[in-house]
Order: C-alpha cells, then structure tokens, then sequence
C-alpha cells in the first residue's frame, strides 16, 4: 500500500536522498516501524498519513525517521519511530555498567567519584530520550524561546500523532552544516549559518539558560531560504541562571586582562567553594594569558583558551559542573564547523559583541556591577579613568543585531542617580568634570591653533603659552581625552535610537558642583561657568557628523 502512495511522494518533495542518506546505523524492519506507529497512535496507518515512506530516510541512534505526509491536511512530516525493544536492552546495559561501578566505587581508590552516581545520572537522560512526548516538549520550549529571530527554524510537534516512541514534526527541508558544498551551491553561506548557530547558541547558554546540549552538524540543517534549523530536542540542559551572569562576566573580565576578576568568577560559577584562596590562581591566569596568548583577544582560537584555561584549573581544586563541559562542547562543534569553512574564523571574535551587549544594557546587578568595576576600577585605586574599554565595548557591542544604545549604560546611570550612587556618583562627577575640562578647553585649544601664526600675537598679545595657563604636555593630554570621549559620544549617536537627554540629570550635578566652576579660571582672561555649560551643551547637541569627524 505504502509503496504505491510512496511514488506521488517522491516526486511532489524531490525526495532524492531517499535511499543514499542514510545513516550508518543498522535500520530496524520497516513493518515493525509501522505496526509500532499504528499501536501507539491507536488508528491504522492510513488514516494518519496519505503516504509514507518505504523506507527511513535516517536511521539514529534510538529510533529510524520516515518521510510521510499528513492525511487531515496534506503536511508534510518527519516521523521519528522508536527502536522496538530498546528500552529493555538500555536497561540491561546500565544493569550491567552499574555493577562494574559498585565494583569501582567499593575498590578502585585512585577514583574519588561515585561512579554509580554517575552511571544512574547517565541512565537518567538516556531514558529521558526515550520518551518522544517530551523531546516534543522540549522542541516547543525552544522554539518559543529562540525562534523568535528570522533566522532560526525548529519544526512544530503535530501532537495528535506524537507518542512516547512515535514523533510527528514538521518536515525540514534542507542541507547538513557540514555539506559545505551543497549549502554554497544554494548560494547559501555557511560562515553565515554557523553565525546565527553562534549568535543563537550565545542566547541559549547565556539569556534564557534551557539549551540543545547535542548540536552535532547532523542535527543543524541549512534551509534553502538561509535559515538555521535545529533537529533532535532529546538532550537537552540548563546553565544555573547565577552562572549565565558569571560566564558574562568571565569572558569580559578574560578580554579586559583582568585577572583579579577572573579568579573571584570561579566562585559564581561554582567552580571553586567560598573557602578556597584564590590568589594563587592570580599568578597563573596571568602567565597563560600575558604569554601564550601574546596576540589580541580577537584572534584568540576558542579551543586554545578552553585547553590553556583547563591546564591552570586543573591544578587546582576545581570541580567543573556538567553543564560547563556540554556548553564548551556546543561552542566546539561550532567552531570545528565554522573553521572547516574558514580556518581563519574566530568563535570568540563573532561572539563578544554579544558579550559586550549584555554587559553595557542587562539591569542584573551582578552584570551592572561588573561593568562598574570595569570602567571605574582603576579611576579608583590608579587614579585614572579607563575610557578606552568604554569605548572598546560600545564598538563591539554595536555589533550586536539587537543592541539599543538606548539601554546602553541605563543600568550605571539609575545606580548613578539613585540613592545607593553615593560613591559611584562622586567618581563620576570628578570625571565628568575632567571630561567637561578637556572637551571646553580642549575646543579652545583647537580654535586657538587653527588662528594663523600672525595674528595669535596679534589677538593674544604675546602670550607664550597662547591663551591658556597649562604646560604643553598638559594640553596634548587634555586633547587626547577629548578626542576619546568626542568618539565615544559619536558611538552613541550614530546608534538610530540613542537620546542624548539622557545624560541631562548627569550633566547638571556636575555643572554644580564646586570643581566645575574652575574650568574657566584656566583660560587666561576667564570664561564663566554659563559659557563652559553652553559650550557642553552644544558638544553634547553635535551632529553626529561633527562627533565621528572628530
Ligand atoms: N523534522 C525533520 N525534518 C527533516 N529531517 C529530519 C527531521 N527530523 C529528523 N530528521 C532526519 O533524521 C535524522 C535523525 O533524527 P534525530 O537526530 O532527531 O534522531 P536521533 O535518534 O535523536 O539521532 P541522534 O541522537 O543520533 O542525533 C536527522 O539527522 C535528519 O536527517
């Protein structure tokens, strides 16, 4: 019967790969695969389906997978059929692995583990994926998590035909991720694929924490249309929502060289109990980062980091939760990917913006908190003010499809104004008013040396030092901050939907404060406080042309 209804199939789908892509895999008989459909949903086959394939089109690890389509309304569907029988013979081989853990527990000492523990928690997700109504739960779950974006596809769960060992989704039509070929050949390009498999992995480890802990190339399709489509919801995991911020953090604290920070995040992320010291860890950080990886952070290889950071963690007391090792492996795959395309490619470099997002926008406070240390760590215990990785950070968070300069610092500036800003807000006002400082007189300085030689004399009656009372190794330096906060300012402005008032509140404490009033008292002759606010005003007012051109 299926046989004949099978022809139309083929023809309608372009089922070519029918027969040639099979898995390795040994296939179960297709009549057991049918009968199985048949008792778990109920109905004879061919009130489900109008036609289904002869033959599975994969075969996998638990089940087989049939191409068919639906008789109600002439959908087209994968059906993923369980292994009969295969239940009994996982319980019999973890029946059997359990004994030889109690055996190892009892008297292996060099293994400190418990290895039946380990055994049973195995045991636990393999039976896990056995059940195909929660694999379909599970896809739902992602799918409203993270096929919210354009680009990533994950096929619907037809319930009424969706059991514990029969699963009834939505057919995707499309190529492997690691048929390069075939993809290019579709005009398609994989750097761009693995890209979104990056941006959306990013979202599932580090926003919403529920993740597809299995993404091998087998499970990623390329659609035609250039979309990213997840398969297989059977193994799936959680980071802890207090190691998402941890992990932020970590990679920005890793970027920035600060290895102070870096060291104290093995306690959020559970690597480390609260009792151990980790300054010893300190020195160690330092020496892989500052010598093995001389180069900058965006040429650094995601697998050099993870076996360097692994070769200092190991010597010491490090305990690595699970989740740990299936993210490292979700990022590997990617990377083995995305360099089989272009061995030049750099996981880390594609993911930072979104690092960089997350950390200038997240109102978590663990992230605003990290972000303050970042910028302000060094106003305060250095005395200078690192606006550079300011600047570093909007760069790349710009990158980000779905950064908002709106949101960008909104976190730092509610701290800011609020009542716990206390010492922040006397930090920032200190350096805000250098920042006024350099942009006023900083304009001054320029419009003082764009005068022709002749008539500064003329205009400024001789004075050596032109109109200003400072060395010239002050004045370069004054420039130099000017032309940093100008470019960062143009960073902001240049993003669509970035409002400049909002730093108003901002502005008007600093041109209060006490210090502010003694910016005009640097110029020769003096300029009032009422000039350096307007002129701050009119800087802050620029054109977005003027900002960048400067
Ligand atoms: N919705 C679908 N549309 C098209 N093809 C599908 C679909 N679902 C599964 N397949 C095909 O069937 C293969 C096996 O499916 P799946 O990965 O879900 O099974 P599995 O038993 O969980 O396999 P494994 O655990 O070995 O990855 C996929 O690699 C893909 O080729």
């Amino acid at each position: 019967m299926f046989l004949i209804e099978l022809q139309p199939l083929i023809a309608q789908t372009n089922l070519t790969f029918l027969t040639t892509e099979q898995d390795a895999l040994p296939t179960f008989p297709d009549a057991q695969a049918f009968s199985c459909i048949e008792k778990e949903l109920g109905r004879p086959l061919d009130t489900i389906y109008s036609a289904i394939s002869a033959s599975p089109i994969a075969a996998a690890s638990l089940g087989q997978v049939y191409k068919a389509q639906l008789k109600y309304s002439g959908q087209v569907v994968a059906v993923k059929v369980q292994r009969p029988g295969i239940e009994e013979a996982i319980g019999l081989d973890f029946y059997l692995i359990r004994g030889v853990g109690i055996l190892i527990n009892r008297y292996v000492d060099i293994i400190s583990s418990d290895v039946v523990a380990l055994i049973d928690e195995f045991a636990r997700r393999v039976y896990q994926e056995l059940n195909y109504v929660q694999e379909g739960q599970n896809a739902r779950r992602f799918k409203k998590l993270y096929a919210d974006k354009q680009d990533v596809l994950v096929p619907d769960i037809f319930w009424d035909y969706t059991s514990g060992k029969v699963l009834t989704m939505e057919w995707v039509e499309g190529v492997k991720l690691n048929e390069q070929e075939a993809i290019e050949r579709q005009g398609l390009k994989v750097l761009d694929l693995v890209n979104t498999g990056i941006q959306c992995s990013l979202r599932q480890l580090l926003e919403y924490g529920y993740f597809h802990a299995d993404p091998h190339p087998g499970n990623l399709l390329a659609t035609p249309e250039g979309k990213l489509a997840f398969l297989d919801f059977g193994m799936m995991s959680e980071t802890p929502e207090e190691a998402r911020f941890a992990i932020i953090g970590h990679v920005v604290h890793m970027v920035n060289r600060d290895y102070e920070a870096m060291a104290r995040d093995y306690y959020a992320l559970d690597f480390l109990s609260p009792d151990v010291d980790v300054s010893p860890i300190v020195p160690a950080l330092r020496d892989f980062f500052d010598d093995a990886l001389n180069s900058t952070v965006s040429e650094l290889n995601f697998k050099t980091l993870v076996d360097g950071l692994g070769a200092v963690l190991y010597q010491y007391p490090f305990n690595v939760p699970a989740y740990y090792a299936l993210i490292l492996r979700s990022l590997t795959v990617l990377e083995g990917l995305a360099l089989y395309a272009d061995p030049k490619f750099k996981v880390l470099a594609a993911s930072y913006p979104y690092f960089a997002k997350r950390l200038l926008t997240d109102p978590n406070p663990y992230l605003r908190d990290a972000l303050i240390e970042l910028l302000f760590k060094d106003a305060l215990t250095l005395g200078y003010y690192r606006w550079n990785r300011l600047e570093n950070l909007l760069v790349q968070g710009k990158k980000d499809r779905d950064f908002s300069a709106k949101d960008a610092l909104q976190p730092v500036l509610k701290l800011l104004l609020g009542p716990d800003g206390k010492e922040l807000r006397d930090l920032v006002i200190k350096e805000a008013i250098r920042v006024s400082e350099a942009i006023i007189l900083g304009s001054l300085i320029e419009s003082f040396n764009s005068v022709p030689g002749p008539m500064r004399t003329f205009v400024f009656n001789g004075n050596a030092n032109g109109p200003f009372t400072m060395s010239a190794a002050e004045q370069q330096s004054l420039m130099e901050l000017r032309a940093q906060v100008i470019k960062i300012w143009g960073l902001l402005r240049s993003s669509e939907n970035f409002d400049p008032s909002l730093l108003q509140p901002i502005l008007q404490q600093v041109l209060q404060e006490p210090e502010a009033r003694s910016i005009g008292g640097r110029v020769v002759g003096g300029i009032s406080q009422r000039l350096a606010a307007r002129l701050l005003q009119q800087v802050l007012r620029a054109p977005e042309t003027t900002a960048s051109a400067a």
